[in-house]
């Protein structure tokens, strides 16, 4: 029986959520889209990665209401929407429309949001959302090429999004414990404040913050503020803890890795990796020019075992001319296709193990791979798991990084966590 039913705006988001919320050792289960069939053998913690985070808004409520409809079938009675701990949005959504959308399915008075991850580096107070010491607005995420964020607040970042009003429930109030910010949450839902931001600075803010929210009908945020919530649930009688990890299988050492990410910190992976493996730069308007035949060419002959990388990860200005040159969403899509088909080829020539930096790569990279469900493996690196799964009936192994996750070596890190295991 399902105990939360949870909707992951993008798969790297999604397999972060996963991954925290298994640290507790209880099942999670991790859908990639909505499933085709009725709930069957579903897990306490079902988690539905969809890829809406840019869909239009009209697009991504009707996913997510869908989903919605999926994990109430398969018991669950609370629910949680995740969207990126970098509040990846636009003015127009997808976060604030999704969730006055399941709210009203819910039929909620209140939600609370909280993207804060302390573990790396985002953190809320009064407000505003800081990556490490910067503001969100001038940290890396300013030049995102598809959601830059150009304003730090995120009541501000909210307001529009939503129809109902936006209230604050600040980290003095935290600070105080959860009866307390329970109290400021039924004093803000009494003046009619649907919309809840809460700051979270460190972990035990994001217990505190858990422990006040556990019994709402539908919580947002990133994964962090998730993570206290399978011991509360054991704690409340409502859970019972069962150990089952998900097991390596045994896997050939054919490796691929894929990014398409260029966030500041992909850069910095992709440079740390390439120096001493071998790598491919996908050029955009190489790509446009001569289509994929160049790559797939370099990529046959390659040797997997030695897990050459592909990459598309570019600086600021180079992501600027192709966005020029081609339009932003055009110029992501073509990238995402490119690499989606990269990975179908990899597959074909016997990569097993797959590393995939970005969340829209992720989900062209899964879905070029038929993948449905995951079961999530070992950590990496804070909210990045190794998954199992199958494609084409082979067992495979499959990492999403998300843009800002992991430390510079960590595409050395994950194909050593697999060989630890
Ligand atoms: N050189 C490039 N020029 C323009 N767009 C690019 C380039 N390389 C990648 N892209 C596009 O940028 C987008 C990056 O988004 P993606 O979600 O994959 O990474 P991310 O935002 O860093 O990751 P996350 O969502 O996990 O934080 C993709 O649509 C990708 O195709
Ligand atoms: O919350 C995060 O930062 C990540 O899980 C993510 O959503 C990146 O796409």
């Amino acid at each position: 029986m399902t105990v939360l039913g949870c909707i992951a705006d993008d798969f790297t988001g999604a397999t972060d959520l996963a991954g925290l919320l298994a640290r507790s050792g209880v099942r999670v289960s991790l859908r990639m889209g909505i499933p085709d069939e009725a709930p069957s053998d579903t897990a306490p913690f079902e988690v539905i990665a969809l890829k809406c985070r840019t869909a239009p808004v009209a697009d991504a409520v009707a996913e997510c209401r869908r989903a919605l409809d999926w994990l109430k079938q398969a018991g669950a009675e609370r629910f949680f929407w995740k969207y990126c701990s970098t509040f990846d949005s636009t003015a127009e959504g997808n976060i604030g429309p999704v969730a006055e959308a399941l709210m009203a399915d819910l039929d909620a008075k209140q939600t609370m949001y909280c993207p804060a991850f302390p573990e790396n580096g985002r953190a809320i107070f009064m407000g505003n959302l800081f990556v490490g010491e910067q503001p969100l607005a001038e940290s890396p995420m300013k030049d995102h090429p598809l959601t830059p964020m150009r304003d730090s607040n995120l009541m501000r970042l909210l307001a529009p999004q939503v129809s109902g009003p936006v209230g604050l429930a600040n980290r003095l109030t935290v600070a105080r414990g959860a009866d307390a910010l329970r109290e400021r949450l039924s004093e803000l839902e009494g003046a009619g404040v649907a919309h809840v931001v809460i700051d979270a600075v460190a972990d035990d803010d994001l217990y505190t913050i858990a422990a006040a929210c556990r019994d709402m009908p539908l919580m947002t945020g990133g994964s962090a503020v998730a993570m206290p919530l399978p011991d509360l649930y054991v704690r409340d009688g409502v859970l019972s803890a069962d150990a089952e990890k998900a097991v390596r299988p045994d896997l050939p050492e054919k490796t691929i890795i894929l990014s398409g990410s260029c966030s500041a910190m992909t850069r910095a992976q992709v440079s740390a990796y390439s120096v001493n493996a071998p790598s491919y730069r996908l050029d955009a308007f190489d790509l446009e020019k001569r289509g994929i035949g160049p790559v797939l060419t370099w990529l046959s002959k390659q040797d997997l075992s030695k897990a050459p990388l592909i990459y598309a990860t570019a600086e600021p200005d180079q992501v600027r001319k192709a966005q020029e040159a081609f339009g932003g969403p055009q110029v992501g899509a073509m990238i995402e296709d490119a690499l989606a088909e990269l990975a179908q080829a990899a597959f074909s020539s016997g990569a097993r193990r797959f590393v995939v930096a970005g969340g829209e790569t992720s989900g062209a990279v899964t879905q070029a791979l038929g993948v449905t469900r995951l079961d999530i493996g070992q950590e990496i690196a804070p909210g990045v798991p190794w998954t199992y799964t199958e494609s084409e009936g082979e067992k495979i192994a499959l990492t999403l990084k998300s843009g800002n996750f992991g430390k510079e070596e960590f595409f050395a890190d994950a194909l050593a966590v697999l060989e630890d295991q």
